[in-house]
């Protein structure tokens, strides 16, 4: 199970920060060895007020054993022909680190491993960056000499998925008075993206479209919608409109009940219980809006038997020889792709891990 990962108590909000400021695939930066703690450490207060505010961490490491222990159980009877099945968490920033998970998944004799991916939709800075990180270890043998890989590299458009968003929506809706329900404005709300890599062709932003449009035609049409972005950091250019700016906007025109949801993470985090609960919420009350926040999907049962499904159907193109070990998709680079590591990444994924 990989995604980014977050401090579970404040106190290891420090080397969360480091940790991804050091991530050369998520941001490149010059003397990065050098930068990285610089920025890290100028960080760590803000953000460790961030996570005090929220109850004290973040709650990623809970849900993802959660889902993933749960998405075990499941996947033993949905495809008994390779259970057992054990899931193993890797976090990029945070503990448990790959390395930790590697040397776990070493001493446990494992040789059959699927990366799962957590980020329902791919950016060369998530998804990409935790493979390019499975890849390093893989390649040293930290994980074990003779591990045959296959990868889950995206899903955001499965109707399991869409199903369980699309139900978090619909009891957020039902808040609404029912004579004025269909008027709510849904405002799907993603992490950003620097323009650069947007521009260097990178798939997050086609694909969290993709999801909002399947989760859309799920509720019918039965609303107004847009998809907005939030979380930038720093001076550069990123994917707009931000979710702040489109909710005044959405204010002055008169718009005055909103749905807020997040589509592109699946569990809580300082995303949506600080940036959106008590930030953007607060600000569209005071602007008049009356507004509730779509769940996350955290553990949700539906969502669990989602990921269940998914690794299942991913299974049994293995076994019938239909699919190799990696997507079709995950074959191709980003069009200006500079990145080197990509490469070498996906060839020795579609060699299984070779
Ligand atoms: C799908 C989700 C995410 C994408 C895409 C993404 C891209 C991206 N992020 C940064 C820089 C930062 N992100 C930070 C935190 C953070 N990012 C995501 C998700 C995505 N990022 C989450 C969920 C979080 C918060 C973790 C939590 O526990 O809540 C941060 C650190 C926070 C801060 O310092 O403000 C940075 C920095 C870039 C540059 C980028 C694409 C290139
Ligand atoms: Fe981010
Ligand atoms: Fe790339």
């Amino acid at each position: 199970m990989l995604n980014m990962g977050g401090p579970s108590t404040v106190a290891e909000t420090h080397d969360f920060l480091r940790n991804l400021f050091s991530d050369n695939d998520l941001i490149p930066l010059p003397f990065q060895s050098i930068l990285a703690p610089y920025i890290a450490r100028r960080r760590t207060p803000m953000i460790e007020r961030q996570y005090a505010d929220i109850g004290g961490g973040s709650p990623i490491l809970k849900y993802t054993q959660i889902q993933g222990e749960g998405m075990a159980k499941l996947l033993d009877e949905l495809h008994p022909e390779t259970a057992p099945h054990k899931s193993y968490v890797a976090f990029r920033y945070a503990r448990p680190l790959t390395q930790e998970t590697a040397r776990e998944m070493k001493a446990d004799g494992v040789t059959r491993a699927v990366a799962f991916t957590q980020y329902p939709q791919y950016s060369c800075s998530t998804t990409g960056s935790s493979l390019n990180e499975i890849y390093r270890k893989g390649k040293a043998g930290e994980f074990g000499q003779d591990v045959s890989w296959s990868v889950i590299d995206r899903w955001g458009t499965h109707p399991g998925f869409i199903e369980a968003v699309s139900q978090r929506i619909e009891a957020a809706l039902a808040k609404f008075s029912a004579s004025t329900r269909s008027e709510t404005v849904i405002l799907f709300s993603a992490h950003s993206l620097p323009l650069s890599v947007v521009n260097r062709g990178d798939p997050y932003v086609l694909e969290v479209s993709a999801s909002v449009s399947a989760v859309m035609q799920r509720l019918g049409q039965s609303n107004p919608y847009r998809l907005a972005w939030q979380s930038q950091v720093g001076p550069s250019k990123w994917m707009g409109p931000q979710t702040s700016d489109a909710l005044k906007g959405l204010s002055r025109l008169g718009r005055k009940q909103v749905v807020l949801v997040p589509i592109a993470f699946t569990s809580d985090h300082i995303e949506t219980l600080y940036e959106l609960d008590l930030e953007y919420m607060k600000e569209a009350r005071e602007l008049g809006i009356e507004i509730y926040r779509a769940e996350s999907l955290n553990d949700s049962p539906v969502f669990i038997r989602a990921l269940a499904d998914i690794a299942a159907d991913h299974l049994r193109s293995q076994v019938s020889g239909k699919h190799g070990p990696t997507s079709i998709q995950l074959g191709l680079r980003c069009p200006g792709c500079v990145n080197a590591t990509c490469g070498q990444k996906k060839s020795w994924f579609a060699r299984g891990g070779r």
